[in-house]
């Protein structure tokens, strides 16, 4: 249904290619250059594994299909993303836990460095991975005023990585980001427009696309390498201590995921979910 609709609004029922995987839904308005990539995995979006290498994989056929800008969404009733599939942390597989966490290293590095621009229409609640996947995005467009979003991992007993840290410095500041990420704070769509976590503010989803797509109008005029140097100038210093430190985050993933606090806590947490 919003795959339609947004195709609608780019008036692209001829020039439009659309392909569908089982979790993911991409189509690209040939007219404008601008992709959709809309999540559809329910009932809540969580990444595991395999949508995690989806994702991954398509950021890749969008590099090389030479898109102009990008809109990701979520085709679920109210909810953008949960998160990463907190079954997998419950008494997890040390080789799966780290080949997750490896291929969400990865999909977060293409995400935030894409060489086109990307707007995160927030159509839903969006925790911790999906706080993080919306963050990574150049532009946030929120639907509200009733979803929350935020980096709520320490509600969890767990700490959210660092560069999962600083991609939300990066987006709201040290100060705001400290108080937010200690407190594993979820923030209303309202909070999160005035402490800058989202960009706009608005009541449907039909308003959030035309705000993504106007946003994305923007560059038409910029000149695609002066965007993307632009960008690695000023996402460079987000991105080097991950690229830097692969093996070290993952070593601390996997070691602090593994101790039986935190199963404990991890544990606890998903009653409370099931409840
Ligand atoms: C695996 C290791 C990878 C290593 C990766 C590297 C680094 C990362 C390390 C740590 C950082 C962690 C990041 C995270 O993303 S942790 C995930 C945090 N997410 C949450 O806390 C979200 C919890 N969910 C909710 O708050 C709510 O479900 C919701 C999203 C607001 C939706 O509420 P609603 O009332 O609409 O639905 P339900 O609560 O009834 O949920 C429906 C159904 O879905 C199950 N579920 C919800 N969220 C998740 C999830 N994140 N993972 C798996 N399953 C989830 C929920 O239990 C229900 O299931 P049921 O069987 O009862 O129907």
């Amino acid at each position: 249904m919003l795959r339609r609709y947004i195709l609608n609004k780019t008036n692209t029922f001829i020039n439009y290619r659309y392909a569908s995987q089982s979790m993911l839904q991409s189509t690209i308005d040939d007219k404008l250059g601008i992709a959709t990539l809309v999540m559809n995995k329910p009932p809540v979006n969580s990444l595991n594994l395999e949508f995690l290498e989806e994702i991954k994989s398509q950021l890749t056929q969008f590099k090389n299909d030479k898109i102009r800008g990008m809109i990701l969404t979520s085709d679920l009733q109210k909810i953008f993303c949960a998160g990463l599939d907190i079954t997998e942390f419950s008494n997890p597989n040390p080789e799966r836990l780290s080949k997750i966490c490896t291929t969400f290293q990865d999909t977060w590095l293409a995400l935030y460095l894409t060489q086109f621009p990307t707007v995160a229409v927030i159509n839903g609640h969006s925790p911790a991975g999906g706080c993080l996947l919306a963050m990574s995005c150049d532009y946030r467009v929120m639907v509200g005023p009733n979803y929350t979003i935020g980096l709520n991992e320490t509600k969890l007993g767990i700490v959210a990585p660092k560069w999962f840290q600083d991609c939300m410095v990066a987006v709201i500041g040290q100060r705001k980001a400290e108080v937010s990420l200690t407190t594993g704070k979820m923030y209303t769509t309202d909070q999160a427009l005035q402490i800058g976590l989202v960009d706009e503010s608005v009541p449907d989803v039909d308003n959030a696309i035309n705000k993504g797509i106007q946003f994305l109008n923007n560059f038409q005029k910029i000149s695609p390498w002066a965007y993307k140097m632009t960008k690695d100038i000023r996402r460079q210093p987000t991105v080097q201590w991950l690229i830097d430190n692969k093996q070290k985050d993952l070593d601390f993933v996997v070691k602090s995921m593994m101790s039986p606090n935190v199963q404990k806590s991890i544990g606890l947490y998903l009653q409370s979910l099931k409840k």
